[in-house]
């Protein structure tokens, strides 16, 4: 069969979309999952971090839809909605729309550029959900907030949280970042093991100054990332809890594909909200051709290439510029 795509990023975590919503395709799960093992292979195809299906709603704009690389299906995707956002916006030609994703509806808005102009949108980041429960992460305790955890390291403090795909959060100095400690405790946490039996998004994350983090995360299903939005988001959230930053002040995330914004809403004490803002590039669009029951050949038939990747790249040089400086990496 014949797939329309759009190759698209947010802060270099890219994906294709695919629109369900205005092709006849009849798409099962295994479908969906053979797909995203297929076409997100770097090695053998055009390679992405994931596939974003969107189709129709019944209760909001559109639907999205997010798996990952390895085929196994995400709740959320920050990034990725932001890109879903862009196109949804696009085709129904409104400049605001919800979104339904897995475990709730979600605001996006197109917004003003937080670097030169660049196409930028905001969106949603909730349910927050503290409960380890929800992640799950299994450790005897309720929730987890700035906390050594011996079954996983000797000295890193950990938060968990759920919003609502799952992430373990560390506070580190630079050091940290040049050591292997990331790789190897995010590749046991997404191995097969009892305290995240469905594995978990792991960052590592530096405190650069009031308003500014870096972020570097180890993603569930896929690996090492540019940047994933539901962590910077979560990420952010934390550096609130241990008043780092302030909510409901800007806070910009510098990750290895460019940089985003957060701001943190806290409602009450138990409950918080967050708006991830940054860009949705366009690279190219496609038509592939590919059979659903032996998805390891793919053909590329047309390809369109965009040109907004050239404004894209200053605020990656930027970004990894102000890296190099800030981390010494
Ligand atoms: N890159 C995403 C998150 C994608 C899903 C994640 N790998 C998971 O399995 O939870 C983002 O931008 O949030």
């Amino acid at each position: 069969m014949n797939i329309k795509l759009i190759k698209s990023h947010g802060s270099g975590n890219d994906f294709f979309i695919i629109d369900e919503l205005s092709n006849n395709y009849h798409f099962t799960d295994t479908d969906r999952k053979q797909l995203a093992l297929a076409l997100c292979n770097r090695n053998t195809a055009l390679g992405a971090d994931g596939i974003l299906f969107v189709s129709a709603s019944d209760v909001a704009d559109a639907q999205m839809r997010v798996f990952n690389a390895d085929g196994s299906e995400a709740s959320m995707c920050g990034n990725g909605l932001r890109c879903v956002g862009r196109y949804v916006c696009d085709l129904l030609e409104k400049d605001d729309i919800i979104v339904e994703t897995k475990k709730a509806n979600l605001y996006v808005k197109k917004a003003e550029p937080i670097f030169g102009e660049i196409p930028t949108y905001r969106v949603e980041i909730s349910p927050v959900l503290f409960e380890l429960e929800k992640l799950p992460m299994n450790i005897g305790k309720q929730v987890l907030i700035n906390e050594q955890v011996p079954e996983l390291d000797s000295d890193l403090t950990f938060t968990a949280v759920a919003v609502p795909n799952p992430h373990l959060i560390t506070f580190v100095d630079n050091d940290m970042f040049k050591s292997s400690k990331q790789k190897t405790l995010s590749e046991y946490v997404n191995g097969p093991n009892d305290i995240f039996p469905d594995g978990v998004n792991v960052s590592f994350v530096k405190f650069l100054k009031k308003g500014e983090l870096y972020v570097r995360t180890f993603e569930r299903g896929v690996g090492f990332t540019n940047a994933c939005g539901t962590a910077m988001s979560a990420s952010s959230l934390v550096s609130c809890l241990l008043a780092f930053n302030d909510y409901e002040e800007a806070i910009d995330v510098y990750n290895n594909g460019g940089k985003v914004r957060c701001l943190v809403h806290k409602q009450d004490d138990k409950h918080y909200g967050i708006d991830l803002i940054g860009n949705a590039t366009y690279l190219y669009d496609a038509t592939i051709t590919i059979e659903l029951n032996n998805p390891t050949r793919v053909t590329i038939n047309e390809k369109n290439e965009y040109s907004e990747q050239d404004q894209y790249a200053q605020l990656e040089t930027f970004a990894s510029k102000y890296i190099e400086k800030e981390l010494s990496i």
